[in-house]
């Protein structure tokens, strides 16, 4: 069972709203200057990633007084309950205990007294098996060819994880060509089987649960679109794959369970890339490099698990998010990656955030009085700076963001990479320090303005500056450092959730769109008006029957 406290009746939520007034009136250039050690106390190694948080609206106090909170919320007891294979998704009676798939040191992991490691191994040992067969080429098509192309077709979390780690580590590509199919939108299938041959493409069939329409309607025209090439029945079998926790509802739709790759309920969606979802991504990078995917995730979860949390930098990252959630009242987040593969990640987090932290109902099922998870949102850097960067350097809204970017380049090309760095450490120092007015005159001065453009100009170009930031600098974008990061943000989303005090591994408000939009599908057919919605909605679907016919 999880702690069940209101965070805001503590005695260090107390303490912290006082010292914010403090802190509100100073500012982050201030403090640097107040502290030339400030870099050394606010930053953090873990093997190859680096979290600078100095540039943040924090001082000592405020440190200690965020991780007073964390403690005073039980935040020690929370984690070893997951990691202990407790039942901590509560609405749904699961583990939570996507740590056991990447669980590295050979001891057992525990769930309702059973070890879960051995099946886990098994899976692996399968993958790896199936994965290494596929890139050799000794697995066959039906017509005996070896397979060129592989489609994913899975939506959220069977989807957006495997899409993000491919695209991130594509310099560690196979010779196979991934496609991933999510939208029901026929367009996005449609577009992907155009290009493909269906004597070498191998379709896998991801979902937890192999009921989610999207999927099982993507899942459907693939294999009308394989059929119709010529093949048979019996060849699905070394065409299509499924990767489930429902072993019925894969052998319904005609997959043969020998081709099944299992996970468990105790595998949240957004939490799962570490499990046989992630097969796409041993196809992609190879099981070897999927190993160390696992491994660099196993070390933040150490970390996550064993270190002080004045040196944690989940816990860290997480106490930031918060003070500026409840304190600055800041509504969103950032993620901008300065690396082209990672272009997904802030894309993947949304879900991994949204999805687990976007709840008003609290542990103890009443409604919060307070703010719970931000909107998450991000595009990687240099582009960002181009398109919305005005807005977080002069708008009015508050936005923490978080910056990664790796010292090392996979595509070292004349000075790109330098310049690429160059922006990411301008951007974190712009947002912090601004321009003042004195240094706005001083410079169009220089440039020979009049005084009366002077003074017209000014109030245009100063940057009040004091806007938050993290930098996560990365020796090189590897499966190792890649899995790491991931499982430090998996964590973040973890703590907040503990100390927001709800349930961050369930998704009820994803369901009610769902279950509308499966008695509206009925209503689309024929021709006859519809009169049982409000009239926006009977409008609406009435104009669309009335167009399309
Ligand atoms: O893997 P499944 O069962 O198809 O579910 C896909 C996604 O749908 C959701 O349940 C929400 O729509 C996600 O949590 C999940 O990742």
């Amino acid at each position: 069972m999880l702690p069940k406290i209101d965070f805001t009746t503590t005695q260090a939520f107390k303490y912290l709203a006082d010292h914010f007034i403090t802190i509100n009136e100073s500012s982050i250039k201030d403090l640097f200057a107040k502290d030339p050690e400030r870099f050394d106390k606010f930053s953090i190694y873990l093997g190859d990633i680096l979290l600078d948080y100095s540039k943040n609206r924090i001082n000592e106090e405020t440190m200690a007084l965020l991780i007073q909170l964390a403690r005073e919320c039980k935040l020690k007891d929370a984690i070893e309950a997951m990691f202990n294979g407790e039942k901590i998704n509560e609405t749904e009676k699961r583990a939570v205990l996507h740590t056991a798939l990447r669980n590295r040191s050979g001891k057992p992991v525990l769930t309702e007294g059973k070890d879960v490691m051995p099946d886990i191994q098994a899976v692996l040992e399968r993958m790896k098996d199936f994965s290494g067969r596929v890139i050799s080429g000794d697995w066959k098509g039906f017509s005996g060819k070896g397979i060129t192309d592989v489609v994913n077709i899975g939506i959220g979390g069977s989807d957006l994880g495997p899409v993000m780690v491919t695209e991130g580590l594509k310099a560690y590509k196979t010779r196979l060509n991934m496609h991933f199919v999510s939208n029901v939108d026929a367009t996005q299938i449609a577009e992907t089987l155009k290009e493909l041959d269906p004597e070498t493409t191998l379709f896998l069939i991801a979902s937890k649960t192999f009921t989610t329409q999207e999927t099982m309607a993507n899942a459907n025209s693939a294999k009308e679109w394989f059929l119709k090439a010529g093949a048979k029945e019996a060849d699905v079998a070394k065409h299509f794959a499924a990767l489930s926790t429902n072993e019925s509802g894969v052998s319904a739709f005609g997959i043969d369970t020998k081709n099944m790759f299992e996970f468990w309920d105790w595998v949240g969606g957004r939490y799962s890339l570490w499990s046989a979802i992630g097969l796409s991504i041993c196809l992609a990078i190879g099981f070897e490099k999927f190993e160390e995917l696992l491994t660099g995730a196993y070390e933040a979860d150490e970390h996550f698990r064993n270190a002080e949390f004045e040196e944690n930098i989940p816990v860290i990252m997480a106490l930031l998010g918060i003070w500026y959630n409840n304190f600055f009242e800041a509504e969103s987040s950032a993620i901008l990656p300065y690396d082209q593969y990672l272009h997904r990640f802030a894309a993947y987090f949304q879900q991994g955030d949204m999805e687990s932290n976007g709840k008003y109902i609290d542990r103890n099922g009443k409604r919060v009085d307070y703010e719970t998870g931000p909107i998450i949102w991000g595009e990687p850097g240099t582009n960002g700076q181009h398109a919305f960067y005005q807005l977080i350097h002069q708008g009015t809204k508050l936005i923490p963001c978080d910056f990664i970017a790796p010292a090392i380049s996979h595509n070292p090309r004349g000075n790109h990479h330098q310049m690429l760095l160059s922006n990411f450490f301008a951007q974190t120092e712009a947002l912090m320090n601004g321009k003042s007015e004195d240094e706005v005159v001083a410079e169009l001065e220089k440039a020979g303005k009049s005084e009366a453009e002077i003074k017209e100009l000014t109030p245009f170009k100063i940057f009040e500056g004091n806007r938050p930031t993290n930098s996560f600098l990365i020796r090189e974008i590897t499966p190792k450092t890649l899995g790491a990061l991931i499982a430090l943000y998996e964590h973040k989303i973890f703590v907040q959730g503990i100390i927001w005090n709800i349930f961050s591994f369930d998704q009820w408000g994803v369901e009610l769109g769902k279950q509308l939009a499966n008695q509206i599908l009925p209503e689309l057919e024929g021709d006859g008006a519809v009169e049982t919605h409000d009239s926006s909605t009977n409008g609406l679907i009435n104009q669309y029957k009335d167009w399309r016919s």
